[in-house]
């Protein structure tokens, strides 16, 4: 059996983590294990605020006065690669009373930003983004007001952004989301004591007077870094694998319901934990065939990041696999529908783009090549995933890009090699 307990710590908690924890005032010590460089990024940002932020081993130390005593930041808030640090911060930004410049990196600065700006705008805040709708963004910041809002996206960025803008602002806010999305945000929120409902896709918020949030907050191995794994293990032979200590919340969980429909032996466990608010457990992976599924719109939310390594296991199940309405995964790090396409060819799985859907055809032989990553580390992390199931050679031109949510992908890596890995 092969055991992995130090999976990173989940990238979309972690950079909640530190934002409750920058906000509120206090000294937290968040615990955790690998930090990748978007959940620096986050943490590069809030020191720009004068909160004083120190990265250890295993844990994270924030210092913080609250938000009321931040200081304007002197340069633009550099976001990196990272999607998420760059939009929760316009939220909160659109209520704090400086000029504020969001800028990212190359990847970055090609993402839709206006989907986040237009309803904060109607809050009433200011702000101008570049011509064709993307970083850098200037905010500066307004009293806001309360709107009844439909997301023209479901998106787990673009809702934590307008809560966290009325969390941070004061004001009421409700939600409508097209599809259910990851609920971190709605989950810390409650923890720190504000008035939040969620029914259905529709979220209710009230500020409070007063908010408050533990000195130690415990944040669960990354489900998303699990996945790759999982797939693998579940594709290789004679395998048996379990993953301790990974977050189990159900939003970021359907997954492994993908997997299991497609025939994959997949057990979950929850175990008590000093976190009361976000499920954790194993997940514990058995070899076995996997056939192909359709997969319907309704569900692509949950399973966005997903997506790419799915389609990969897609490639080595019997027969036909179909993902609706993936147009998102165009806007990520990279236009993931196009790099997992070419990933899939380069293996010799048949696939193809019908519109907004990824139609796959399960190989019977597959190859290696040189697989291009557009420096996404979701891409990156699938091609080595092909590369151990295939034995043969492959030349993947960017894994540093790993290092985004996953900086021991490769320790990992060294000790699955070390058991069987030969496909059926
Ligand atoms: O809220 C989050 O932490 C995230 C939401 C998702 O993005 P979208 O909200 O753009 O779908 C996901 O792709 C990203 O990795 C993390
Ligand atoms: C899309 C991702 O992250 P972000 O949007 O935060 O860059 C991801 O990690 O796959």
């Amino acid at each position: 059996m092969i055991r992995i307990t130090d999976l990173p710590s989940d990238k979309s908690i972690s950079h909640r983590a530190l934002i409750f924890a920058s906000l509120l005032p206090g000294r937290r010590v968040l615990h955790g294990s690998h930090f990748g460089e978007d959940v620096l990024s986050t943490i590069r940002c809030f020191k720009a605020f004068g909160v004083a932020i120190t990265v250890h081993d295993t844990e994270i130390i924030v210092e913080s006065r609250g938000w009321q005593q931040f200081v304007e930041p002197r340069e633009a808030l550099d976001a990196g690669n990272s999607g998420t640090t760059a939009r929760l911060l316009m939220g909160i930004c659109a209520a704090l009373p400086f000029k504020v410049t969001i800028s990212g990196d190359a990847s970055l600065s090609k993402r839709p930003m206006r989907r986040v700006a237009e309803p904060l705008i109607l809050m009433g805040a200011d702000i101008t983004l570049s011509n064709d709708g993307c970083l850098p963004a200037v905010i500066l910041g307004q009293k806001l007001h309360s709107i009844d809002y439909k997301l023209p996206v479901a998106s787990a960025q673009l809702k934590s952004a307008l809560l966290l803008a009325a969390f941070v602002g004061g004001v009421s806010i409700i939600v409508h989301e097209p599809a259910r999305t990851r609920n971190h945000t709605e989950l810390f929120l409650s923890t720190v004591g504000a008035e939040i409902e969620q029914v259905g896709i529709t979220t209710w918020f009230n500020p409070q007077a007063e908010y408050q949030f533990a000195n130690e907050y415990s944040i669960p191995g990354d489900a998303s870094s699990a996945a790759y794994w999982v797939v693998w293990a579940s594709l290789a032979d004679g395998v048996i694998l379990e993953l301790d200590n990974v977050g189990l919340n159900p939003s970021r969980l359907s997954y492994v319901q993908v997997l299991k429909e497609m025939g994959a032996d997949i057990v979950t466990a929850s175990k008590n934990s000093a976190n009361k608010t976000e499920r954790i457990g194993s997940i514990m992976v058995r070899s076995s065939k996997l056939h192909g599924i359709t997969v319907s719109a309704e569900s692509i939310a949950d399973i966005i990041d997903e997506i790419p390594i799915l389609a990969l296991a897609a490639g080595f199940a019997d027969g036909e696999t179909c993902f609706n309405a993936v147009e998102e995964l165009r806007v990520k790090e990279s236009n993931r529908l196009e790099a997992i396409t070419e990933l899939l060819k380069t293996i010799g799985v048949t696939n193809n783009i019908d519109g907004n859907d990824l139609h796959i055809t399960g190989a019977k032989v597959w190859h290696g090549g040189i697989i291009h990553t557009y420096h996404d580390h979701r891409i990156a992390m699938c091609a080595e995933i092909a590369a151990i199931l295939i034995d043969a050679d492959f030349d993947i031109d960017d894994v540093n890009c790993i290092a985004v949510s996953y900086p021991n992908f490769f320790e990992h890596l060294r000790q699955i090699n070390e058991g069987s890995r030969v496909i059926k």
